[in-house]
Parts: structure tokens; C-alpha cells; sequence
């Protein structure tokens, strides 16, 4: 029945999975290939191994001595088994109708068999390998032609019998089992391919399971030993509860729900079989029970998982003898398999199982990868996958590699099964390098291990005598029957406490014959008593070391938490040390806080104190006066009556801006529109001065630094709201310019001074300073002074200090000769004095200015020059002849500063005093007239000049 393997494609490779492994193979992983074993050789086997248990001799199979064997660490065996492929036959397929396992009445509906003839799977010559062709339609995308996939135990053809897999596969697990070596068999595979066949098999194909019942039972019926075992079988699975939860059913008895609880199955009954008719009948009985149902896949589809539990046990005198729950078992697991959700179609609650069973196979393989991954790199901790499902928690020293076992793949050949085939085989076959380091007790067949067989002292209560049926297990120890006297509890608790109190004394020797003369009349041997008692001492004295372990453990887990107890109660105290200075700290700081916050309230009233102070006094200082040339501006002309302190702060860094070389001067024009704004404050006193003149060299310095820029820039912040008043001395119009457009400008007042008196101003608009100015040059023109020639001009700088200014209040100026009487008032000498003085220092600061680094030119002026208008333009000329006429004007502070102080006398002392230089007529001493007339008009002149105008005249004519 051989099907033509799919044409390669000439694109694709063969890929080999899990190649050989380097290291030689255990000898116990060899498996000598052998024919099908036949009945003949089979009973030969079977009579050899019951040779050697009847010779006591010959330990091929029994050992001797009680001791625990550790087996050398053995490779997990994995088996292949391809089962044969499907082939249509009326409307049973020929594998099927092998089948002879009475089915589950529930599922009577068949599954539409395919027809298939194309298969992908076919095992290799030396049979421990399998090549899995790509089916064409997936070649191209996968560019895979085939995989090999090795290191399989065994790979069962399509042809292999059942004889055959057990021979090979199953037949060593039961001779470990005979010799007390626990082992596990599970199948694994998806749906449909024959893992319950290969488990249970048919009527005619029995399976692993009967298999090994019958060799278990052969050899056990053809030993000596007979009457001291019993194979104790039951048979559960463990199913899904409506899709969420899972649940155990005994399926050997009715109505059993089994639960797990640390390792122990409760409320599973295991049936004593003595045949092998009687345990083939309890299988028969527990598959009908099993859940099963009718998938796409599979006609009778297993949709639980199924475990076979195979129990040796012990017999005395005739009955049977609970082992305890770490005796010899053989488990076989049939799961169910695993499917594909779009393949079986399932739907509802066959999609609830479905997803339950592969949920299971999935933990199984995620169990076996982490192992696998930790044996390979220690380092890797084992993951305890096991915990997510039942089964594999209760396979859990299995799934650890503390016990051995074998798996068995089953596959299906044909093509559409290539993706579950190719898919398992990945996954599963490097299971093969997983190792297991086993540690067995061999069972004593020949009752050389009573500790094992014999009944435990506490047990000793319960026991019953009865027939040896079917024994309940319970926390995984049999009940077993004692006679009813057994109750009768004076001598079993004599026994305990004759022990105890050997134990206690650490005496050797227990009377046993004192017990047993105690219980003689009970029956029970002596021998038994003997075996009872060391059993009792043994496990005692066990009991005793685990407890001193256990308080040693518990002692020293104390011992560290007291130190760490000590240690933390420390660093509490420390930090408890810590949280108190930082509390001290913090109300220092608060205290601190407090006082810094008292000291700004008094700073803030001070400030506000002294502005109040400030407001009332509101000292008009730095006036400057500027005596300017129409034809030749000059600044020497310039001249400014003020303090000489304030003079020359305030100066120096607004008057830079004024430099200019005298070729520039000449040829710019607009030097006659220079408008100095000799910003000076007004309202600050004596104390805003730094600031005030911090602003003035800030723009001076901006001025110079970003000439460039400053064309096209807004004007100068610095000189808002200041005003310049240019009286010519060649007596053109006088020029009101302003640092800002006045149209735009907010000037809540300008205040002008007049040299006749006081006048406040209020205007805000350019009409109105222009209407200022002339009014005061009407002033000036209706007064009789006389005008010497140089003009007077004072810059005012104020500030809006809500107060109103009146601008009727020009009206009411003094006239010339009141100031003059005011002048007359003035220490003549000091005014003589500070003039002079102010008039060196203007001179020194206007030369210093006129650096060649900015060529000399003003940049404030070249800045203003865009803003500023000459007054000659908007103002009514009034002569032309500026020498003969000369104009005296002045910029006064507010009235209110007036009323509190007294009127400057500086300024009409100072306008004196260059009212006399002028009538001087320095310049025209060079070319004196020759002749009487003129030195006669000099010497009346120098009879009306006081002594200090005299020195003052004297120094500036030794200077020209
Ligand atoms: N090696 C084989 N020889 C003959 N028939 C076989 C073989 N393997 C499987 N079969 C048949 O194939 C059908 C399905 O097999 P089986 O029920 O054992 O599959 P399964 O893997 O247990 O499926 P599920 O996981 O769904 O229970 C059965 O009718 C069985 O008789």
C-alpha cells in the first residue's frame, strides 16, 4: 500500500529537524531491533522471566537487597507510529472496521471518509527517522521539499502491527515495572491518528494497555511471589467541565468524581485484578464510560483525557497488603487530540472541549520544552507550566524528569494532514534529549520489603479484615479489611507506646516478643509484629530528624529576621534623629522667613515714605541750559546751571552722543536742530538720580552700539515724555523739539520755567507747546530786560505724577525783574562759583564726548533726527539778527515744587552771570576799537560788575 510520494520541486530543500545526537546512546535507550515477536518467543520471554524469579539465585530481574537504585541518567524515549492512511471502502474505512473496542453508544454518527491516496509522511530506512514531503501547493511558499526529522527512539510504519510497538516500546516499561521501576507511556497526537488504537487497540489489535496487562499478569501467575502481589488498576479521565473547568471521573466505578489534591487523587478507587480477563473486562467497561464524540477527524474521538493506572501491591498471609501511594505504578495516558478548529468545524460545546484538549496538549509540551530548555542551560529556571492543567499536575514528577517515561507520536500519512503531522513532529521530537535521572525502590517480589507492603502503625486503626475486592483509596492509601477484633484498640496502642518508648530510650531491642505475647490472642503473627515495629521505629526516628531539620530551619529563619528586626529598628531611629532636625530646621527657616518678610514690609514702607517725601519735594535739578548758534552750532554754547555732581552724571553719557568732528558739524545741517536731550529728572531727587542716569547711559550705549540699527528703530524710550525748548542766540524763532511725536506722545504736563518766574504748563499736544512758547516770548518781549545775545534754553524732564499743570498759569509768570530781585537775593558768589565750575565741566565732558570713534557725530541726534522738528519750521520767526537780539528763556518745574521750595536761585544767578559774559563781548577785545569812547564805555562796564563776575571774567579771558 505504498503511495507515490509528491514530484520534488527543483526549488526546494530537505531540511533536517533535530539532527542525531553526538553522544553515544545510553543502553538503555538501545532498542535491538527485533522481528514481531510471535507467541512462541513471547512465552519464551515469559518463562525465562519466571525462571529467574523462581530461582532465588537468579537476580536478573529481582534484586536482592532493599536499597534504592539510582538509574543512570536515560534519554526519554520518543516513538513515531504513522498510522495507515484512509482509504474509502464503501462507508467504513479499513482501519476503522479493525476497531472491535465496544464504542460509546452516544456517537453513532460517521464522519464522510475521504478518499485519499497522496501521502507526506513515510519513515526513513533505519527507522529512527521520518521524512515529511511538503504537499505541492505549499512547496513554493514554504521552499521547504521535505524535512527529515530524527532522533526518534523508533518510527512504526504504516505496516507495523501492535506487537510490534509493544515489543519495542511498551515491553521494557513492564519489565521496569516488574522490577519496581515506575514508568509513563503517553500518546500524543492530533485528532484521528490512532493514539487510542495504539493505546487500547481492538478485540483483535489489543493495545499497550492489555498488552502489558497480560504480560504483567503471565509473569506474576508463574512466580513464587504470587501470593505476595496484587496488581491494584484504575482507570480515570479527566475531562472538561461545560468548557471552563476540568474534572476527573473514575471511570471503573460509577459515579466516582475524583479530585487532586497535593499530588494525592482522592475519591479514585483502583480495582485489584487477578486476571487478565478481569482487567481487560474493567477496560472495556471504563472505555464505554469515556466521553467521546463524533468530529470531522475522528467517528469516536476521545474528548477527555484518558490515564491507566497499573499498581503493584503485596499479599500476606493469603491477602492483600496496601503499599503506599510511591509504590510501582505503570500510568499509560491516551490524551485526546489535539485539533484544528477550521478541519473539525466544532461548534458550542465541542468548541468549549476542543479548546480545553488542546489546551491541555499545549501545557503537556510546554512542560516537556521547559525541561528540556533547563537541562540543556542550567541556568534557565524550570517553569512550572504543570500548574496550568490537571493532567499535568498530576504528571507532574514526570513532567520533571524525576520519573521515566515515553512518549508515542501518533501521525496520519495523508496530504491534508501534513500542517497537524509537520507540526507536531517539530515540536515533539527534540523531547527525544530530554533526560531522566531516575530513583527507584525495586520491588521486592519475594517480600523482602515489608516497610513497603506491611500496614503503618497509624493505619493499623483502620484496617479491617475482608475480602480482597476492591479497595477504596483514600489520600492514596488503601483501607484495607482486618478482622473486627483488630478494633479492640488496647493492644495496637500498647504496640505504639512499647515503641515510642524504645524509641525514646533509643533501645534496639524492643521486646516484640512482650508485644506479641500481649496480642497473641488476636492472631496475628509475630512476625508480622516484628516487621510492624521497626517499621513504627524507623519512621519515627524519620519523623524525629525531619522535625530537628525542620526546627534547625525554623531556628535560623528566626535568626535572620531578628537581625533584620535589630536593623531596622536602627535605621528608624535614625531617620526618627533625622526627622527631628529637619523639623528644627524648618521652623528656624519659618522664624527666618518671618523676619525677612517684616524687613521688606518696613523696606516697602520706607520706599513709600520716602516717595512720599519725594513727591512733595520734587526738587527741579539738572536744568541745563544750552546756548546754541544758528550759524555754527557749537557746543560750547551749551550750558547748564545744575549741581556739579549731578551735572556731570547725568551729562557725560548724553552728551557722548553728541560728538561730532568739526568738518561733520559743519556739514551737517541738521547740528542746528540738534536737540540734546539732556534728560534730567525732576521728581526723583537726589536719590533717583543713579537710576534716572542708569537710563540715560543705557540709551546713550545702545545709541552706539546698534547705530545701525537704530535708523529705522522707534525712537528712544529713555527721553519719552521730555521736552527741549532751542532758543537760538542769533534770535531766529525758538524751537520747541520734542523726543517723541507729541501728537502721539501722552504728556499728562510740561512744566516750563521762565527766567521772570514760575509757570506749570499743562498741555498735551504739540499745539500747546508751541502756544506755551509763545507766550513765553511774548513774556519775554513785553519785559524790559535786556537781551545780551545768548539764548537760554532748558530742558525739562518730567514725569506724570497726576499732577495738573494750568497752562493760564503761564500767564501769571514773573516777569524779569522779579527774578532778578530774586537773583539779587542769591549768594553771588557761590553762583559765581558753581558757574564756573559747571561751565569747565560741561566744556571737559563736550570734548571728552567728541571721540573719533563715532565720528564725532551724535547718535542721538542722528536718531531723534527723524522725530524731532525744528521750531524754526512751525514757529513764527521774530528777527533775524540773532546777535543784537539775543533770547532768554527757561524750563521750570511744577508749581507745587515752587510753593514748597524756594525758587532756584542758581538759575538767575547763572543766567546773570552769562548775561554779563556776553555783554563781555569777549571776541571783540581782540579787535578792540582804539580811541577813548571805547575804553571809556569798559570802564563803566567793569564799575557795574561784582568782584566774582570780575575773577570769572578774568579766568575765561586767560582761557580764550
Ligand atoms: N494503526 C492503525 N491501524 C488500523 N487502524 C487504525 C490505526 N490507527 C488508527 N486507526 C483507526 O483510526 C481511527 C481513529 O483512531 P483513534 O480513535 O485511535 O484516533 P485518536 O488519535 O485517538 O483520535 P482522538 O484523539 O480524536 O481520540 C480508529 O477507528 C482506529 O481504528
Amino acid at each position: 500500500m505504498k503511495s507515490p510520494l509528491p514530484s520534488p520541486c527543483p526549488a526546494t530543500v530537505t531540511v533536517r529537524r533535530n539532527p542525531p545526537r553526538r553522544a553515544r546512546p545510553t543502553p538503555s535507550s538501545v532498542i535491538p531491533l527485533r522481528e514481531p515477536l510471535s507467541s512462541p518467543s513471547l512465552l519464551r520471554d515469559i518463562f525465562a522471566t519466571d525462571a529467574a524469579q523462581h530461582n532465588p539465585n537468579n537476580a536478573q530481574h529481582i534484586k536482592p537487597d532493599d536499597s534504592p537504585t539510582t538509574t543512570l541518567p536515560e534519554n526519554l524515549k520518543v516513538f513515531l507510529r504513522i498510522r495507515p492512511p484512509v482509504i474509502q471502502k464503501g462507508s467504513r474505512t479499513i482501519a476503522e472496521s479493525k476497531n472491535a473496542w465496544p464504542k460509546n453508544p452516544k456517537s453513532n454518527a460517521r464522519p464522510k471518509a475521504k478518499k485519499t491516496t497522496e501521502i507526506c509522511v513515510q519513515a526513513n530506512d533505519d527507522l529512527r527517522s521520518v521524512t515529511v514531503s511538503t504537499p505541492q501547493p505549499l512547496q513554493d511558499m514554504k521552499r521547504i521539499k521535505s524535512e527529515v526529522y530524527e532522533g526518534f527512539s523508533r518510527v512504526f510504519s504504516a505496516e507495523s502491527s501492535q506487537n510490534d510497538v509493544y515489543e519495542e516500546m511498551v515491553k521494557p516499561l513492564v519489565d521496569d515495572f516488574s522490577k519496581g521501576i515506575s514508568g509513563m507511556l503517553a500518546a500524543l497526537g492530533p485528532s484521528g491518528s490512532g493514539k487510542t488504537h495504539t493505546v487500547f487497540g481492538s478485540a483483535r489489535e489489543p493495545g499497550m494497555v492489555p498488552l502489558a496487562l497480560r504480560r504483567i499478569f503471565s509473569q506474576d501467575e508463574s512466580t513464587a511471589a504470587q501470593s505476595s502481589r496484587v496488581v491494584y488498576l484504575s482507570m480515570f479521565e479527566i475531562s472538561s467541565e461545560r468548557g471552563k473547568g476540568e474534572k476527573m471521573i473514575d471511570l471503573l466505578h460509577d459515579g466516582g468524581d475524583v479530585s487532586l489534591q497535593h499530588s494525592v487523587l482522592k475519591g479514585l478507587r483502583e480495582a485489584v485484578v487477578n486476571d487478565v480477563q478481569q482487567a481487560e473486562s474493567l477496560i472495556a467497561h471504563g472505555m464505554l464510560k469515556r466521553a467521546t464524540a463524533t468530529t470531522n477527524s475522528n467517528s469516536q474521538s476521545s474528548r477527555s483525557q484518558c490515564i491507566i493506572n497499573i499498581r503493584w501491591g503485596s499479599k500476606q498471609g493469603g491477602e492483600e497488603v496496601d503499599g503506599n501511594a510511591n509504590s510501582t505504578t505503570l500510568t499509560i495516558v491516551d490524551l485526546a487530540g489535539a485539533e484544528r478548529e477550521k478541519k473539525t468545524g466544532n461548534q458550542g460545546a465541542r468548541l468549549l472541549e476542543s479548546n480545553f484538549i488542546n489546551n491541555t496538549s499545549m501545557v503537556f509540551g510546554q512542560c516537556l520544552r521547559s525541561l528540556l530548555e533547563h537541562q540543556k542551560n542550567r541556568n534557565k529556571t524550570l517553569q512550572k507550566h504543570y500548574k496550568n492543567s490537571l493532567l499535568t499536575r498530576y504528571l507532574r514528577n514526570y513532567l520533571e524528569g524525576k520519573k521515566r517515561m515515553m512518549l508515542i507520536l501518533t501521525v496520519k500519512p495523508g496530504v491534508e494532514d501534513y500542517l497537524d503531522t509537520s507540526f507536531l513532529l517539530r515540536q515533539a521530537s527534540p523531547f527525544s534529549k530530554i533526560k531522566f535521572k531516575t530513583v527507584e525502590e525495586p520491588v521486592n517480589l519475594t517480600n523482602k520489603r515489608p516497610n513497603q507492603a506491611l500496614p503503618q502503625a497509624g493505619q493499623l486503626k483502620k484496617m479491617k479484615f475482608g475480602s480482597n475486592e476492591n479497595s477504596l483509596i483514600t489520600e492514596g492509601k488503601t483501607d484495607r479489611r482486618f478482622p473486627e477484633n483488630l478494633h479492640k484498640e488496647i493492644p495496637v496502642k500498647a504496640i505504639e507506646g512499647s515503641v515510642d518508648q524504645s524509641i525514646q530510650d533509643n533501645d534496639e531491642n524492643i521486646n516484640v516478643h512482650a508485644l506479641s505475647n500481649g496480642i497473641s490472642g488476636l492472631g496475628i503473627h509475630e512476625n508480622m509484629l516484628k516487621g510492624n515495629v521497626s517499621n513504627l521505629k524507623v519512621k519515627k526516628d524519620r519523623e524525629y530528624r525531619i522535625m530537628q531539620g525542620f526546627s534547625k530551619a525554623l531556628w535560623n529563619v528566626l535568626k535572620q529576621y531578628k537581625e533584620k528586626l535589630e536593623g531596622v529598628e536602627t535605621e528608624n531611629c535614625h531617620l526618627k534623629e533625622n526627622l527631628a532636625n529637619e523639623k528644627t530646621r524648618s521652623l528656624d527657616l519659618k522664624n527666618e522667613l518671618t523676619n525677612e518678610k517684616t524687613r521688606i514690609l518696613d523696606l516697602e514702607n520706607e520706599v513709600k515714605e520716602l516717595k512720599s517725601r519725594c513727591i512733595c519735594s520734587k526738587p527741579s535739578t539738572n536744568v541745563l541750559q544750552v546756548s546754541t548758534h544758528a550759524s555754527d552750532f557749537d557746543l560750547s554754547h551749551y550750558q547748564m546751571t545744575k549741581t556739579p555732581e549731578v551735572k556731570s552724571d547725568i551729562l557725560s553719557p548724553s552728551m557722548r552722543g553728541l560728538e561730532k568732528t568739526e568738518t561733520e558739524k559743519t556739514a551737517d545741517p541738521s547740528a542746528r536742530d540738534l536737540v540734546g536731550s539732556f534728560a534730567s529728572c525732576s521728581d526723583g531727587g537726589d536719590e533717583q538720580h543713579p537710576q534716572q542716569l542708569e537710563d540715560l547711559i543705557e540709551c546713550s550705549d545702545d545709541t552706539e552700539n546698534t547705530k545701525g540699527s537704530r535708523d529705522t528703530a522707534t525712537p528712544d524710550t529713555c527721553f519719552r515724555n521730555k521736552a527741549l525748548l532751542l532758543l537760538p542766540s542769533n534770535n531766529s524763532s525758538p524751537e520747541l523739539v520734542c523726543c517723541e511725536d507729541m501728537g502721539t506722545m501722552d504728556i499728562p504736563c510740561t512744566a516750563i520755567q521762565s527766567t521772570f518766574g514760575s509757570v506749570c504748563i499743562n498741555h498735551k499736544s504739540e499745539q500747546d507747546a508751541l502756544k506755551i512758547v509763545a507766550d513765553v516770548k511774548n513774556l519775554e518781549s513785553e519785559s524790559e530786560c535786556e537781551l545780551d545775545g545768548s539764548c537760554l534754553v532748558d530742558v525739562f524732564e518730567y514725569e506724570s505724577n497726576g499732577n495738573t499743570y494750568d497752562h493760564e498759569d503761564l500767564k501769571d509768570a514773573k516777569t524779569k525783574e522779579e527774578l532778578t530781585q530774586l537773583q539779587n537775593d542769591n549768594d553771588t558768589s557761590l553762583v559765581e562759583e558753581q558757574s564756573v565750575s559747571m561751565s569747565e565741566n560741561l566744556h571737559a565732558d563736550l570734548k571728552s564726548s567728541r571721540s573719533p570713534q563715532n565720528g564725532g557725530k551724535c547718535n542721538h541726534v542722528k536718531e531723534e533726527e527723524s522725530t524731532l522738528k525744528p521750531l524754526g519750521s512751525i514757529l513764527p520767526k521774530e528777527g533775524t539778527d540773532a546777535q543784537n537780539k539775543p533770547k532768554s528763556l527757561k524750563v521750570a518745574s511744577c508749581r507745587n515744587q515752587l510753593t514748597e521750595k524756594p525758587r532756584r536761585r542758581l538759575q538767575p544767578a547763572a543766567s546773570l552771570l552769562l548775561k554779563e559774559l556776553s555783554m563781555l563781548d569777549i571776541k571783540d577785545e581782540n579787535d578792540k576799537p582804539k580811541g577813548a569812547k571805547a575804553g571809556k564805555k569798559v570802564t563803566m562796564d567793569e564799575k557795574s560788575r561784582t568782584q566774582g563776575s570780575l575773577s570769572l571774567l578774568n579766568l575765561l579771558t586767560k582761557k580764550t
